[in-house]
C-alpha cells in the first residue's frame, strides 16, 4: 500500500475525500488552534444559545399560542368547505405563518427539510397541519427555529436519560452522535445510475428516536446481552479490566516464539488470547481469528514474536514527537454537546459548509463530511459526550477470516447499520514514503506499505504515514472492493487539522450501507481511480460486488 491515502492504490489514485468538497482551503483559518477553553463564545456565525430575551419571548409565545390555538380552532371550525391551498409554490404569496417546527431531516443526498406546522392552515383530508419544506422556504421563522433548537435539545436529553436508566455501560451504548454531512452518492459507494431506495435514506431522527422508546430500550438491552454472550463478559458489573473510559494504549507482549512458517494450534490460541486481552483492556468487542477455508492457522503477515495488537490509542512512535493536543480548542458545553449549533467542536467552520443539527445515535456518523471533528481532552464535556464516536471502544464484534481468494479479510458477526463507526486504524508512525519512494526500496519497506496509510488528508506535503505491519488492529485486514461497504474518514480528536506537514489525524472506518452479519467489510483503496484499461474492474482480480 504505497500510494496516498490508502492501501495498495494504483499509481495516481487516492483514497480520500472527494476533492470537490475542498476542505483544506476553507479550513485553514486556525479554528482548531485556539487555546484550550478559549471559547469563541456564542457567536459562531450568529448561532448562539438563546438569550434571556429569547427565553422570555419563547415563554410569551407559548402563552400566546394557547390563545392563538383557540382562535385557530374557531377559525377552522368556521372555515368554508374548500380545501385550503397547500403551502407550496404560492406559499410566498399567501404568507402563511409558521406555527412550529416539529421535525427535521437530511437524506443521503444532503436534501435538508423541516417539517412545519402552519398557522391558519390545515389539510382538510386528514386534518394535519404540517408539510415538509426547504430551509429557504422558512422565511421570518427565526423564532420557530430557536424554539426548535431548544426542543431538539430537550428530546435528545430525554433520550440520553432513558439510555442511562437502562443501566448498561456507556461503551455499549449506541449513543446519539452529532456530526456533519455533505456526502455524495459516490462517497457512499453508489453508482450514479443506482436508484436510491427508501432504506438508503437516513430517516429523520424523530421517526425512530422518540416515538418508540420501549422498543429502543429493548433493542439496546438485546444488543448488550448479545455482546456479553459473545464476549463472555459480564459488563453489568464494575470490572477493572473493562474500563469505560479510554485507558492509555496497551501493548501486551504476545510472548510467542514460533518458528517462522511453522505455526501450531497452540500459537494460534496464544495469539487469540493476546488479541482478546488487548480488546478487552480497551472495553472493545472481540476480534476472532477464523479459517474455514484452509490450514493456515495465523495470517502469514503476522510475526508471532513481535506483532502487537493495538485496538485504540495514539499511533505508536519513538516518543520524541511533540504533542498536538496542547493546541486543541475545547468546547465549553455543559450539556454533553447536544447542540451542534453551540458546541465549538461542531461549529460550522469545522464542519464544512453544512452543519445541521440532525442526528441519531447508535454510535453512527449520520451526516458525513470528508472529515469529522470530535470533542477532545480540552473540552469541558466528558467521555459520554455525544460528539465522541470514533474514539470510543468498538462495539461491533469482528472476525478476521480467511477468504477464498483475497487472503485474510474482516467481517462482523452482527448486523451493522449504515453510518456506524467501526473503529480507527492503529499502527506505528513512520516517515512518509511519498518523497522517498524509489526502486531501491527494500522488500521490508514494500511489505510495510501494504499495511499503511499516508497521513495526507489535509496536506499533500505530509511527512507521516502509519503502518500496521508490526502493530495494529483488525482494520489492517480490510480488503479492497470497487463496491465498498466501508469508507475511510479523517477524524480529529487528538490532533489539529492545521498541522501542515505534521498531520497525525486518525482514520475512522464508517459503514456506508447496512451490512448483514458475516458479509466481508471492504474499502475502496482508490475511489477516484478509473476502471483498469484491461477491462477489469480494478487491479485486484477478486474485487467483488456486494449483494
Ligand atoms: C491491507 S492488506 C489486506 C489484508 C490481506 N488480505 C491479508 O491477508 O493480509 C492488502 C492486500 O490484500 C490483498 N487484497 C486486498 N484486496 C484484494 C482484492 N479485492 N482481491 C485480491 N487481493 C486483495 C492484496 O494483496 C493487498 O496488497
Amino acid at each position: 500500500m504505497r500510494e496516498s491515502r490508502g492501501h495498495s492504490c494504483p499509481p495516481g489514485t487516492r483514497v480520500g475525500p472527494n476533492s470537490k468538497v475542498g476542505w483544506t482551503s476553507t479550513m485553514s483559518a486556525t479554528s482548531m488552534e485556539r487555546k484550550p477553553n478559549e471559547s469563541k463564545g456564542k457567536d459562531i456565525k450568529g448561532k448562539g444559545r438563546p438569550s434571556t430575551n429569547a427565553k422570555a419571548r419563547r415563554k410569551s409565545r407559548l402563552e400566546m399560542d394557547d390563545e392563538a390555538m383557540e382562535d385557530l380552532k374557531a377559525k377552522y371550525l368556521e372555515s368554508s368547505e374548500d380545501e385550503p391551498e397547500l403551502p407550496g409554490d404560492e406559499f410566498e404569496e399567501r404568507k402563511y405563518e409558521v406555527d412550529e417546527i416539529v421535525d427535521e431531516s437530511v437524506d443521503v443526498c444532503g436534501k435538508h427539510r423541516f417539517k412545519v406546522k402552519w398557522k391558519d392552515w390545515k389539510r382538510k383530508s386528514d386534518g394535519t397541519s404540517t408539510t415538509w419544506v426547504k430551509p429557504e422556504q422558512l422565511t421570518n421563522a427565526d423564532e420557530a427555529l430557536d424554539e426548535w433548537k431548544i426542543e431538539k435539545k430537550l428530546r435528545i436529553m430525554e433520550r440520553r436519560k432513558k439510555y442511562a436508566e437502562t443501566g448498561y455501560p456507556v461503551a455499549l451504548f449506541t449513543n446519539p452522535c452529532f456530526t456533519r454531512f455533505n456526502t455524495t452518492l459516490e462517497e457512499l459507494g453508489l453508482g450514479e445510475d443506482q436508484e436510491l431506495t427508501p432504506d438508503m435514506v437516513f430517516p429523520s431522527y424523530l421517526d425512530t428516536a422518540w416515538e418508540d422508546w420501549d422498543a429502543e430500550v429493548e433493542d439496546t438491552r438485546k444488543r448488550a446481552l448479545a455482546y456479553m454472550e459473545s464476549t463472555g463478559m459480564d459488563l453489568t458489573q464494575e470490572d477493572e479490566d473493562v474500563p469505560m473510559t479510554p485507558s492509555p494504549p496497551v501493548h501486551p507482549p504476545t510472548n510467542l516464539k514460533a518458528e517462522k512458517g511453522k505455526t501450531t494450534e497452540t500459537d494460534r490460541t496464544k495469539l487469540q488470547d493476546a488479541w482478546d486481552r488487548a480488546t478487552r483492556q480497551e472495553g472493545a468487542a472481540s476480534v476472532v481469528l477464523v479459517n474455514e477455508v484452509d490450514e493456515e492457522l495465523i495470517p502469514s503477515s503476522i510475526d508471532l514474536a513481535t506483532f502487537q495488537y493495538i485496538e485504540l490509542g495514539p499511533y505508536r512512535h519513538d516518543g520524541s514527537l511533540a504533542s498536538h493536543t496542547d493546541f486543541l480548542a475545547g468546547c465549553t458545553c455543559e450539556d454533553g454537546c447536544l447542540d451542534s449549533q453551540t458546541c465549538n467542536c461542531q461549529a460550522e467552520e469545522l464542519a464544512g459548509d453544512v452543519n445541521l443539527l440532525l442526528t441519531l445515535g447508535k454510535g453512527r456518523y449520520r451526516f458525513l463530511n470528508t472529515a469529522v471533528t470530535e470533542c477532545n481532552d480540552n473540552c469541558q464535556c466528558d467521555f459520554t459526550c455525544s460528539n465522541r464516536v470514533a474514539q470510543r471502544p468498538r462495539d461491533i464484534p469482528l472476525e478476521v477470516f480467511k477468504t477464498q481468494d483475497r487472503g485474510w479479510g474482516v467481517r462482523a458477526t452482527t448486523f451493522i447499520e449504515r453510518g456506524k463507526v467501526l473503529g480507527t486504524f492503529t499502527g506505528e508512525l513512520v516517515p512518509s514514503s511519498a518523497g522517498t519512494r524509489n526502486a531501491q526500496n527494500s522488500q521490508e519497506e514494500e511489505e510495510a506499505d501494504e499495511y499503511s496509510y499516508e497521513l495526507d488528508w489535509f496536506d499533500q506535503a505530509h511527512q507521516w504515514r502509519v503502518t500496521a505491519k508490526n502493530c495494529g488492529n483488525w482494520s489492517r485486514f480490510l480488503n479492497h472492493s470497487c463496491y465498498p461497504n466501508v469508507k475511510v474518514y479523517a477524524v480529529l480528536y487528538d490532533s489539529v487539522m492545521d498541522a501542515g506537514e505534521d498531520n497525525r489525524h486518525r482514520l475512522g472506518f464508517v459503514a456506508t450501507r447496512d451490512i448483514e452479519p458475516r458479509t466481508e467489510l471492504m474499502i475502496n483503496y482508490a475511489p477516484r481511480s478509473k476502471p483498469a484499461a484491461s477491462g477489469k474492474c480494478c487491479e485486484y482480480g477478486k474485487c467483488i460486488r456486494f449483494e
